[in-house]
């Protein structure tokens, strides 16, 4: 190939990172907390390119913060033990043996995998969880179903972050990689955490930019499971009214949408982890794909807002 065939060739590639400046620029330095559901860890070829994503992020000058699921995977391994899955509110009826599986699965196994991808790149994923330097603090989690209050056994309620070694961590230039479960704060146990809201939580205490959650739909869909129609955007009060509606695994993931947008990170989506490269996909467009919810409009923002629409003719 001579090289003015390859000036051409490469013209496109520069083309397609020039493009990616915009975003880069804004997160330059800023933190993004990435939530990789257990339904969106389909294949190893998925995998791969959710490592290759993350390793990306982070040598474009970002502070990338892992947290991951694994919730059919744990159902698998209680399968292996005879043990039924039961979920109450979106969250798993955890006895004290589902607990120890919990654990095994969540900061045993796919911690463990993820990490290792990653380092496939370099010395830069750090694998923890929750009960690591009291990263997380829960207490005994009681759903209100049915206007009662139930016993799910070892699920946790978050009631205290520690950020200090997952920022020293980042300050060292690693990737920490999270698996959701918590020390207690009061009676030795270690508690199973949903880890929606795990990331969400993370994602406020860190001052997240972005908290993105990839998952095993497109998003938030209008009707489900009517249609799939795709909610792009929805403001944070917006998302409140809507929670009631919502069922099983969106509930924890909503709801942590909320949190961490009240809680100040400047936007939270859900995407599609089911498509290769979803999260470099979200740097080259700018509304992004899948459902993204942000704070409400500052109250002086409003008024303008809506006498633009008085002004304009009917
Ligand atoms: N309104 C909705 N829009 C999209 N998915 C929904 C909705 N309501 C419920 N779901 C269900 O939530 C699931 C995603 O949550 P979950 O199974 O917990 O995934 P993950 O392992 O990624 O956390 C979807 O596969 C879908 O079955
Ligand atoms: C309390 C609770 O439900 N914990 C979850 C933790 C894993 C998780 O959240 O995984 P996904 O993100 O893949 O659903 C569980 O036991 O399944």
């Amino acid at each position: 190939m001579s090289n003015v065939t390859r000036k051409h060739t490469a013209l496109p590639k520069a083309q397609i990172l020039i493009e990616a400046l915009p975003w880069l620029t804004r997160h330059n330095g800023k933190t993004v907390v990435i939530k990789f559901g257990g339904n969106a860890m389909i294949d190893e070829e998925l995998k791969a390119a959710f490592a290759q994503d993350v390793v990306f992020l982070r040598h474009a000058g970002l502070n990338v913060v892992v947290v991951h699921g694994g919730g059919p995977q744990i159902s698998a391994a209680l399968d292996k033990h005879g043990i039924v899955s039961e979920f109450k509110a979106g969250l798993r009826v955890t006895t004290e043996d589902a607990m120890d599986v919990v654990r095994m699965v969540l900061a045993g196994q796919v911690q463990r995998e993820l990490v290792g991808l990653l380092n496939q790149h370099g010395p830069l994923a750090v694998g923890l969880t929750g009960e690591d330097a009291h990263t997380i603090t829960a207490t005994k989690h009681r759903p209100e179903i049915d206007g009662e209050l139930v016993d799910i056994g070892r699920v946790g309620e978050i009631t205290a972050i520690d950020t200090g070694a997952i920022e020293a961590l980042l300050a060292d230039g690693r990737i920490p990689v999270v698996s959701s479960i918590a020390r207690s704060q009061d009676d030795g146990h270690v508690y199973n955490v949903n880890a929606d809201t795990a990331a969400a939580a993370l994602a406020a205490a860190l001052g997240a930019e972005t908290l993105m959650v990839l998952t095993d739909v497109e998003g938030l869909y209008e009707d489900w499971p009517n249609s799939d129609e795709v909610i792009s955007r929805l403001t944070a009060s917006q998302l409140e009214k809507l929670l009631p509606e919502l069922s099983s695994g969106m509930v924890p993931k909503m709801e942590g949408c909320l949190h961490a947008v009240r809680g100040g990170v400047n936007t939270a989506r859900v995407i599609d982890g089911r498509v290769q490269h979803s999260i470099l996909l979200e740097i080259f467009t700018d509304e992004g794909i899948g459902t993204m919810v942000v704070a409400d409009e500052k109250p002086d923002a409003q008024p303008q807002a809506q006498s633009h629409a008085q002004g304009e003719p009917s």
